[in-house]
């Protein structure tokens, strides 16, 4: 077990309520772990937590199998890269690989031996010997990288890494950074808040939200079977559709005009959301029926995402191949829907997931 965290608290002493509470999970060796969440959620102070620049409150961290709460940061095997690069300006890219490495007291054979390792792996070789300033911030973020390969560590931890580069190269650099990492062997801890990083890049995600943990599970679960409406909400685009709806004898009424079949059964009366991908709401441009009216549409090239409202005034997205098929103001009839997770109105939690047979929604003549 590359990390193991047991019930990781965080208060810090400014404020009377703790930012972190009850965190634990077990990270394995050469594992790529992402901790995802939104703004304040806590997520760098729990990553500091594993580094040792923030104390741990309460609850136990072990790394590598060996008690460390109070190990000093220098002593816990464990690399790490920021956001903001935190590169010297005045020292040169293969300076600041071996930075670090220098500290430790390694021979000068050794460090180069490293550093030019290091370099190639981020094929940053040829820019050895130029000052950060005058790299691109993909360039920079290497450089950090590459940092992290020299100083051997099999833990890294990183912090919104891909944060300040624009939307191609982030895109591209998680390929890199995935490839690097299974190529090394890393153990990986990552933050983002970012949703696309979390789902293309984890082995496994923790969502954080209000202190707390919300789930921990691969991509396609946290997809597929969200534990609760946040973490439903927070992955997938267009978002989930999250409708209000009265359970009736194995109907979830929506309105008076939408309503949904379920196989399993739930008690009558039962107030729950309905969970819908957009991608799996079926319907028809027609105005016999209609059950919602096309609110707006915006065309992504082979694909429109529209928004539509229903009767009772509750707003569904939608999405079409057919990029001619509708337009504002378009009377629709939604006709089914291939998948829907339904959950616990009060609590927001999951209560079940139906799959597989189409159901229709029914409709009422008029
Ligand atoms: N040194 C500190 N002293 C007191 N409170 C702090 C300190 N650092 C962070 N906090 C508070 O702890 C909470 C969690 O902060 P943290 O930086 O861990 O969140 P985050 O999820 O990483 O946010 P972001 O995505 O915006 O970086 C916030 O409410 C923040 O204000």
């Amino acid at each position: 077990m590359a990390i193991r965290l047991e019930r990781l608290e965080k208060t810090y002493p400014e404020s009377e309520q703790p930012v972190l509470t009850d965190v634990s999970v077990e990270v394995k060796d050469g594992e790529f772990f992402v901790i995802v969440g939104p703004s304040g959620c806590g997520k760098s102070t729990l990553l500091r937590m594993i580094a040792g620049l923030t104390s741990i409150t309460a609850g136990r961290l072990l790394i590598n199998d060996q008690p460390a709460n109070k190990l000093p940061p220098k002593d816990r095997q464990l690399s790490m890269v920021f956001q903001s690069y935190a590169l010297f300006p005045f020292l040169s890219v293969e300076a600041n690989v071996g930075f670090g490495l220098k500290a430790r007291h390694q021979t000068p054979a050794e460090i180069t031996e490293r550093v030019n390792y290091a370099l190639e792996m981020v094929n940053l070789t040829e820019f050895r010997t130029r000052k950060p300033k005058a790299l691109s911030g993909g360039q920079r973020q290497r450089v950090a990288l590459a940092r992290a390969i020299a100083s051997e560590a099999k833990i890294c931890l990183m912090d919104e890494p891909l944060s300040n580069l624009d939307a191609q190269l982030r895109a591209k650099m998680r390929i890199e950074l995935k490839q690097l990492q299974r190529k090394l062997g890393l153990t990986v801890i990552y933050v983002t808040h970012d949703q696309v990083e979390a789902m293309t890049m984890a082995d496994r995600v923790m969502v954080l939200k209000h202190r707390q943990v919300q789930q921990i599970d691969t991509p396609l679960n946290l997809y597929q079977r969200p534990k609760n409406e946040f973490v439903a909400s927070f992955f997938g685009t267009p978002q989930i559709n999250l409708l209000a709806a009265t359970v009736q004898q194995q109907h979830l009424l929506i309105n008076a005009d939408l309503d949904f079949a379920i196989e399993r059964p739930i008690e009558d009366g039962t107030e729950v959301t309905v969970g819908i991908r957009p991608n799996q709401l079926q319907f028809q441009v027609t105005v016999r029926n209609a059950n919602a009216r096309i609110e707006s549409v915006a065309y992504l090239g082979d694909q429109v995402v529209a928004t539509a409202v229903l009767s009772d005034d509750q707003t569904v997205r939608l999405v079409s191949d057919n990029t001619q098929l509708i337009k504002v103001g378009d009377l629709i009839r939604i006709t089914g829907v291939s998948e829907l997770t339904v959950f616990e109105q009060k609590t927001g939690n999951l209560m079940l997931v139906e799959k597989g047979s189409e159901r229709d929604a029914a409709v009422t003549a008029g």
